[in-house]
C-alpha cells in the first residue's frame, strides 16, 4: 500500500482542466493554422511532401514546451511521421499510446462554404479538411500535453504519441514504421487510443440521448481488381459479348448480392444489449431479448447504409476502366471493388464468396491490398484503456449517460499496432450526428470551437486519469 502520503501527493498534483481566455484563443488559432497546411495524401507513397514537412515545423512552433521538455523524446519516423516518448516518473506502470494522423484526403473548393484549406471560422465553427479527420486529434493531443507541461505536470505513467502521415493511403510509410520501431525496442502497450468512433447523436430516432461508442474492433479491407481480356476488333461487327459487358455484369452481380448478414456473431449484439435500456418500449424489450428479436432487428439494421455496414461485409464498386476508342472493341476492361470485411469474417472467406458470386471464369481477380479485421479488444471491468475512456467521459461529458463497445467501419492506422497490444480503442471525444458523418471525406467538414476545446479538455483529463491509481474492481467471488 502507498499510504496516506501517496494519496495526498496525487490529490495535490491533480490539475483542473480550466483554460484561460487567452489559452482558448491560442488553441483554436493553432488548429486553424494546422488546417491551412494541405497535408493531402493521394496514393501510397504519394503525398504532399512540402506540406508534411511544413507541418513538422508548425508543431515545433506552436507546442514549444512539448519539444523542450527533458523527459519527452521526439523522433521523426518515415520522413514525416512523429513519435513522442513521454517518460513517466513510475517505470513500473505499463505505457500506453495516443494516436492520430496528420494527412487528409483531397478536397476541391466545390460545394464548400469556405475553401477547405482556409481554416476559416464561421458562426462558432472552424471549417476545413481535417477538422474532424483527423488534425483535430493531432492538435488536441499535443495541445493538452503542452497545457499540462506549462502547469508543471509530471506524468507517472509513460506514454507515446504517434502521429502518422499516410493513414489515408494505408499507413505503411508512417504508422507501420513507428510500430516496427516500438516493437524493436521491446515496447508492450497496456492499450492505445486512436480515431474511429464518436459520441453518436441522433443516429436512431427512438434514442433521444447521445451515447458514446468506443470501437473495440475494426473491419478489415480488401481492394480487388477484376479484369476481363477479350480479342479486340472492329466495332461494326461486334461479338455477342465484350470485355465491358462481361465485367459490367460481374460487378453488377456483386452489387446486387449482399454478403451474408453477420448480426448473430457476438460484437454487435453486445453493443445493442448494453444500449437496450436507453431505448423506449417496445425496442428495449426487443434488445433485451435478442434470442427472439435478433432476426427482426438485423433486418431493420440492414435498411440504413451505416448500420448495414455494421452487420455485414460491404462491397463498393469504386473504379471502372475500359475502352480506347469509340469504334474499337476494347481488349481489356478493369474494375476496382473496395470491400470492408466484417470482424467475424476473413479476407480468404470473403474472396471465396466474391468468386462464387461472380461465377465467371473469364473474370480474373487481382488482390491489390488486403487486411483482416482487428481482433476484439476487451471492454470488461479490468480493461484499463476502456475504463479510462469511460471514466473520462463521465467527468467531461456528464450528459452522456452510456458508453458501449462498437465496431469501427472505416480503417485506421491502429491496424498496424496489433503486435504491441490487445487493447485497441477507437474513440474521439466529439459529438457526431449523421450529417457530420457525411462531411468526413465529404464537403464542409467542420468542428465547433467549443467541441475542439472539449476535446483538448478530455485528453487533459485522460492523461491525468491514466496516472491515478486504478479504481478498485469489484471481485464477484468476494460478494
Ligand atoms: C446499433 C449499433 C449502434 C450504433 C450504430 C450507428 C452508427 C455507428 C456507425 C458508424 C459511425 C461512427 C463512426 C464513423 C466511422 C468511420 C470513421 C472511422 C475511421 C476513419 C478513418 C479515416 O478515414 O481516416
Ligand atoms: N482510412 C481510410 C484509408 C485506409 C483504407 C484501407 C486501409 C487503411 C487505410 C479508409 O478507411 O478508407
Ligand atoms: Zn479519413
Ligand atoms: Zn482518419
Amino acid at each position: 500500500s502507498k499510504g496516506l502520503w501517496g494519496k495526498e501527493h496525487r490529490r495535490a498534483s491533480r490539475i483542473p482542466s480550466e483554460f484561460s481566455q487567452e489559452e482558448r484563443v491560442t488553441m483554436k488559432e493553432a488548429l486553424k493554422g494546422a488546417i491551412q497546411i494541405p497535408t493531402v495524401s493521394f496514393r501510397p507513397g504519394e503525398y504532399n511532401r512540402t506540406a508534411l514537412s511544413e507541418f513538422g515545423g508548425y508543431i515545433r512552433k506552436v507546442f514549444p514546451t512539448v519539444f523542450k521538455t527533458s523527459f519527452i523524446q521526439h523522433e521523426v519516423v518515415g520522413e514525416y511521421s512523429h513519435l513522442f516518448t513521454v517518460q513517466g516518473s513510475d517505470p513500473s506502470l505499463q505505457p500506453y499510446l495516443l494516436m492520430a494522423h496528420i494527412d487528409v484526403v483531397p478536397a476541391s473548393d466545390q460545394g464548400w462554404e469556405v475553401p477547405p484549406f482556409s481554416g476559416l471560422e464561421r458562426d462558432g465553427f472552424i471549417y476545413g479538411r481535417g477538422t474532424m479527420d483527423n488534425k483535430n486529434s493531432v492538435m488536441a493531443i499535443l495541445q493538452a500535453l503542452e497545457l499540462l507541461l506549462i502547469r508543471n505536470y509530471i506524468p507517472r505513467r509513460s506514454f507515446f504519441i504517434a502521429l502518422g502521415h499516410d493513414e489515408e493511403v494505408s499507413g505503411t510509410d508512417g504508422a507501420k514504421k513507428i510500430s516496427a520501431l516500438l516493437q524493436a525496442r521491446g515496447v508492450q502497450l497496456v492499450f492505445l487510443v486512436d480515431e474511429g468512433s464518436f459520441i453518436l447523436d441522433n443516429f436512431f430516432s427512438s434514442l433521444k440521448k447521445p451515447f458514446a461508442m468506443i470501437s473495440v474492433s475494426e473491419k478489415g479491407s480488401l481492394n480487388l481488381m477484376l479484369q476481363v481480356n477479350m480479342t479486340p476488333g472492329h466495332s461494326s461487327a461486334p461479338p455477342k459479348e465484350t470485355s465491358i459487358g462481361i465485367l459490367a455484369a460481374a460487378v453488377s452481380r456483386l452489387e446486387q448480392t449482399p454478403m451474408p448478414n453477420m448480426f448473430g456473431d457476438g460484437l454487435l449484439k453486445m453493443t445493442l444489449q448494453q444500449l437496450a435500456n436507453e431505448f423506449p418500449f417496445p425496442i428495449n424489450i426487443a434488445l433485451n431479448n435478442l434470442w427472439l428479436f435478433g432476426p427482426l432487428l438485423s433486418r431493420i439494421l440492414e435498411r440504413n447504409y451505416i448500420t448495414n455496414a455494421l452487420v455485414r461485409t460491404t462491397v463498393a464498386l469504386t473504379m471502372f476502366n475500359a475502352g480506347i476508342k469509340m469504334n474499337v472493341i476494347p481488349p481489356v476492361a478493369q474494375a476496382i471493388v473496395n470491400l470492408r470485411i466484417h470482424p467475424s469474417q476473413t479476407v480468404q472467406e470473403v474472396l471465396e464468396l466474391v468468386k462464387n458470386i461472380v461465377a465467371d471464369d473469364r473474370v480474373q481477380f487481382h488482390v491489390l491490398s488486403a487486411s483482416d479485421p482487428l481482433p476484439v479488444s476487451p471492454s470488461d471491468d479490468g480493461a484499463l484503456g476502456y475504463q479510462l475512456l469511460r471514466q473520462t467521459l463521465q467527468s467531461v461529458f456528464p450528459e452522456v449517460s452510456i458508453a458501449a463497445p462498437g465496431i469501427c467501419i472505416g480503417n485506421t492506422d491502429s491496424q498496424h499496432y496489433t503486435n504491441l497490444t490487445t487493447g485497441i480503442y477507437k474513440f474521439s471525444p466529439l459529438y457526431l450526428q449523421p450529417q457530420d458523418f457525411q462531411s468526413i471525406h465529404g464537403i464542409n467538414e467542420k468542428i465547433s470551437v467549443q467541441a475542439y476545446e472539449t476535446q483538448v479538455k478530455f485528453i487533459f483529463e485522460f492523461i491525468q486519469n491514466a496516472d491515478a491509481d486504478p479504481k478498485p474492481v469489484p471481485h464477484k467471488h468476494e460478494l
